[in-house]
């Protein structure tokens, strides 16, 4: 039974497939500061989170268990993301469901800003009948500069050139062609700034953007600018805003966003009567909210139930295409790396992976990464998966090499593990796919042979000689221990062979040791796979 937290209010009517699911506890907990859910964190396999609760590294550190951080919502700046790929959690998200709900909070701000909304509600309210103090302008044939042209910076564009607007638009990833086509103009920060009438933002909160708009921004920018910020506070900052709207030069601002949030109650935006200020309510409609707890909990089952998932945001994405060509590979290749790592009996600096076959023109890192946690697993234990893998390799200074062939010699595809310890011994074992036959090796070191990679193993290093077979055979049988399969390898007759022989239960040390007293027998191990 999988125990999931939710720890952030989510739609129950988005996450109702994880409270049906079978195999699947869900528990609310919301409002919980660090030390209450450090405290609890260790029961669960799952989080479920929004923007109000910070998984930091302590939290992550607590959650022994936890395979999956999900975060209802774009933004991952309340995770952190390297304490968890560091510790093999996987972090997904819901990048798109909250899209245009968010894009239209930013329309929605954009209008009060423009005419004074709040400012007159509040008067109308407070029984000031003021029709003076408000006037507002018009959107049409304004200049709208946009900051981030992702998803929810190009539905903003859209709405604006039905409103008459002309649009600037910044985005490091946004072509001319693009532009072209979304009928916007490519711009820098500097022209949104120098020409602009209203700016709003849409990136992610990151040390490029933190402060991107700031007091160097503020002097040079266009007198009587308004912005607005739906996406992240601290991309504009706070302090040098607050003082250009004090010098006159931005006339107005509409947030939804802060840098610290809630804003503590003596924050300058809270009593400027020229700042709009919400929440953080761009995502807070039903529609947003039970879409991205859609998105979220079904990335989530798939995780737990270790099936292949999407919208990892501690792992690059894979396209389906790839993923359903790969996914066949995933065990062997895992097996292979395990096989490999059993085999070396040095620490290992480099693993070097080989594609030859049909597999060679597509990008093998999702495989590459099964292959790499096979050999480390084999070290550091379940810590080890797809999503810290390359990171623990990394961290331990193994190298990991990838070379690819279009042809392999008579496979469809045939993956080669080949590890390189620290005295420059190299350990090779080769795998693949066979149709009707499923996982076979088919090479260990320089000796081809065909078997089926399960169950318990013993491979036997030996010199070529008459009864060899014989020998290990009766040795095993005098110890119970039953052979199901054994295969003999060898490149010519009399010289070095091997012999890997699959057998029906673990074999005791004792038993590994008798074998190599026998004569022209240099080695035998266990592997278990
Ligand atoms: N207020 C809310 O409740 C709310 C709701 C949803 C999303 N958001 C936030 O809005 C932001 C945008 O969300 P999205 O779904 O559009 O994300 P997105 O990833 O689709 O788009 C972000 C865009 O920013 C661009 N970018 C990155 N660095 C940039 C820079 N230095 N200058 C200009 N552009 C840059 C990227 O190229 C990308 O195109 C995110 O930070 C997200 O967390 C806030
Ligand atoms: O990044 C996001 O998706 C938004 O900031 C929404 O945050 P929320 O889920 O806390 O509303």
């Amino acid at each position: 039974m999988f125990k999931v937290l939710v720890s952030d209010p989510i739609s129950d009517l988005g996450i109702q497939q994880l409270m049906d699911a079978a195999d699947v506890q869900v528990e609310k907990k919301t409002g919980l500061g660090e030390d209450e859910l450090a405290a609890i964190i260790g029961e669960y396999d799952a989080l479920l989170v929004r923007s109000q609760t910070r998984v930091t590294e302590k939290i992550m550190a607590a959650g022994t268990k936890l395979k999956v951080v999900g975060r209802a919502g774009v933004g991952v700046d309340n995770i952190d993301l390297e304490a968890a790929t560091k510790r093999g959690i996987i972090v997904i998200n819901a990048p798109d469901g909250n899209t245009i709900t968010t894009c239209e909070h930013t329309f929605a701000m954009m209008m009060a800003l423009a005419r004074h909304i709040p400012q007159a509600y509040a008067k109308t309210v407070g029984g000031v009948w003021d029709r003076k103090s408000f006037l507002g302008v018009e959107l049409r044939n304004k200049t709208l500069g946009v900051m981030g042209m992702g998803r929810i910076g190009s539905e903003v564009a859209k709405r604006a050139k039905a409103f008459g607007m002309n649009i600037l638009a910044f985005d490091p990833f946004l072509t001319q062609e693009r532009a072209e086509k979304m009928e916007v103009k490519l711009a820098s920060v500097d022209d949104i700034i120098r020409n602009a009438d209203f700016m709003t933002v849409h990136t992610p909160l990151t040390p490029e953007t933190r402060h991107m708009i700031s007091r160097p921004q503020f002097e040079v920018m266009k007198k009587g600018m308004r912005i607005i910020n739906c996406a992240r506070g601290g991309i504009i900052d706070e302090v040098a805003l607050v003082e250009a709207i004090n010098e006159g030069i931005v006339a107005g601002a509409a947030f939804d966003v802060f840098e610290i949030e809630p804003p503590q109650i003596d924050h300058p935006f809270l009593s400027n009567p020229k700042v709009i200020v919400t929440p953080h309510l761009g995502a807070s409609t039903v529609e947003a909210q039970e879409n991205v707890a859609i998105d979220v909990s079904e990335e989530v089952l798939h995780i737990l139930r270790n099936e292949p998932f999407k919208n990892a945001v501690n792992m690059p994405p894979v396209a389906a295409s790839v993923m359903n060509r790969l996914q066949p590979y995933f065990s062997i290749g895992e097996k292979l790396g395990s096989f490999a790592a059993q085999s070396a009996n040095q620490a290992v600096n480099e693993i070097h992976v080989d594609y030859a076959g049909d597999l060679s023109d597509v990008d093998t890192l999702p495989l590459t990464r099964y292959i790499v946690k096979g050999v480390l697993a084999h070290h550091l234990g379940s810590g080890v998966n797809i999503v810290n893998c390359m990171h623990l390799a990394k961290s331990r200074d193994i190298n990991v090499v990838v070379t690819k062939a279009s042809k392999s010699k008579g496979f469809t595809n045939l993956l080669t593990v080949t590890l390189k310890t620290q005295n420059n011994e190299e350990t090779l074992v080769a795998g693949t796919l066979l149709n009707g036959y499923g996982e076979r090796i088919v090479q260990i070191d320089k000796f081809p042979v065909d078997v089926a990679p399960e169950g318990h193993q013993i491979l036997i290093s030996h010199n070529d000689k008459p009864g060899m077979i014989g020998s290990v055979g009766t040795l095993l049988g005098q110890n119970d221990v039953n052979i199901a399969s054994m295969q003999v390898g060898r490149k010519i007759i009399g010289g070095e062979a091997i012999m890997i022989l699959t057998v029906d239960k673990a074999v005791q040390k004792d038993v590994l040791n008798q074998l190599t007293t026998l004569p022209e027998l240099n080695s035998a191990i266990e592997i278990t796979l």
